[in-house]
């Protein structure tokens, strides 16, 4: 497919989007079924400026003036990938399945300036959320939500129960030329996406992971996981263990002693889990999959560590997920946080004297971080913060430089937010907790 006739079919894609609820991976498979001349190259590419055209839908709708699916994906193109006008109607001439050349308005919304435009146009983030976007990241806000609004690296996550770094960073980098250390951790890999039109790295089809040599993993991910203090024979509860993503990198901590034990709320996405642990050659993690009540009593008191990766709104992963920030209502935000006080009363309780409560979301909301703990340490004396990036850096798994690069990520109890405009990862809250009384 010519390049026109691909933005003629990421309009058609965006178009079905706002008048049908639906996952936009699922459109794009729709699209390409009922389209089987496209290649995987074409709808890897219709798929990135949809997706795109997303993550930037309020300062593209307001630069445009108009939010229709052509103003987004032709502002897209535009404005984000950096085309000029001239340079988009070159792609649309002689080809029949292009759209319309670009019209006088069209040509002006490419180059409208918008920096008197409200916060929330300007962050591509809804306007709800505008305030604690402030509160969070303070004059830096506009800033976090353009980073929020980027694509992402694929992180992958060396698993040292099977490779050591360099052995698999050589095979990794044989098949993916992109890879490169990860600035944060030094288990960590990156296949950074440079080219705005490039496709992501499809890191679950190289052999290394086949293997178990390597996880998708973002960095941000595979921080919080160190902030468990993990060493060798200890007994942490991930107790929110879900799909296992932490599941994995906290048994590989332990390197294969002591104990994870897994547990979710829900059951169902705790059975992805089980291909998981054997292709990461995990013999340490006990899962548990029935009622908390039955399936944990026993730990009471006795882990030295309860991770809880609480459930939250997912605004830190943004990048990954644009069609959630355009979902995400307010009530959803409430939901989430009592869910959050849940959790935490109910895994203090597995934490023995001495012994340590780490709670991590991967959002931004000041809401859903420091207010959950301020809340919960108002609630209870025992327990008391410790200051996060010194649990990390003490587990050696830092890489240099890398506790410079977080000290401005500390905050208010000792936690740690990430972000992508910090930190170049999803956005995390890490905060650590030691059990006093
Ligand atoms: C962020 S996800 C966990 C992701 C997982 N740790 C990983 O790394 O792949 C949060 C999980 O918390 C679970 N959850 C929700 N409410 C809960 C509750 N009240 N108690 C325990 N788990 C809960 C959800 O089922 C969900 O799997």
């Amino acid at each position: 497919m010519r390049d026109g006739a691909r933005i003629a079919a990421a309009i058609e894609i965006l178009d079905t989007l706002t008048r049908q609820h639906q996952p936009v991976k699922d459109a794009v498979r729709d699209w390409g079924k009922a389209h089987r001349f496209a290649g995987s190259g074409d709808r890897a590419w219709i798929a990135g400026l949809v997706l795109d055209a997303l993550r930037h839908q309020a300062s593209i709708a307001h630069a445009m003036g108009e939010g229709s699916a052509r103003a987004l994906a032709l502002g897209t193109v535009g404005r984000i990938w950096g085309l000029s006008a001239d340079e988009i109607d070159a792609l649309f001439e002689g080809d029949e399945h292009a759209p319309e050349p670009l019209s006088e308005a069209e040509r002006a919304g490419l180059v409208r300036d918008i920096s008197d435009a409200p916060l929330h146009v300007r962050a591509d983030v809804p306007e709800w959320l505008e305030e604690s976007l402030l509160r969070a990241f303070g004059d830096a806000a506009a800033e976090e939500g353009h980073a929020l609004s980027s694509r992402a690296p694929v992180d992958l996550r060396v698993n040292e129960l099977k490779a050591d770094f360099d052995k698999a960073f050589k095979e990794v980098s044989s098949k993916l030329k992109a890879a490169e250390n990860t600035p944060l951790v030094r288990s960590g890999i990156r296949i950074a996406q440079r080219d705005p039109r490039g496709k992501a790295a499809a890191a679950e089809s190289i052999p290394a992971y086949g293997k178990g040599w390597v996880e998708v993993q973002d960095a941000g991910s595979q921080l919080a996981a160190l902030a468990a203090g993990a060493r060798p024979g200890l007994q942490i509860l991930d107790y929110c263990a879900g799909a296992g993503g932490k599941t994995l990198a906290l048994s590989a901590l332990l390197m294969n002693t002591g104990q994870v034990h897994a547990w979710d709320l829900d059951w169902r996405r705790l059975r992805a889990i089980w291909p998981r642990l054997k292709r990461a050659g995990s013999r340490n993690v006990q899962v548990h999959d029935g009622n908390e009540d039955k399936a944990l009593s026993e730990f009471v008191e006795r882990m030295d560590v309860v991770f809880c990766d609480a459930p939250c709104t997912g605004t830190g992963t943004w990048r990954r997920r644009p069609d959630a920030k355009w979902r995400l209502k307010p009530a959803a935000l409430e939901t989430r946080m009592a869910e959050q006080d849940t959790v935490l009363e109910r895994a203090r309780r597995y934490v023995k004297p001495g012994g340590r409560l780490v709670y991590v979301t991967c959002s931004v909301l000041p809401e859903e971080n420091g207010d959950r703990i301020t809340a919960f340490l108002d609630r209870t004396d025992a327990f008391k913060p410790v200051p996060a990036l010194d649990v990390i850096e003490a587990s050696g798994h830092l890489a240099d430089g890398a506790r410079a690069m977080l000290e401005p990520c500390v905050g208010e109890h000792g936690a740690l937010q990430l972000s992508p405009g910090r930190t170049d990862t999803d956005g995390f809250y890490i905060c650590v907790m030691e059990r006093t009384g």
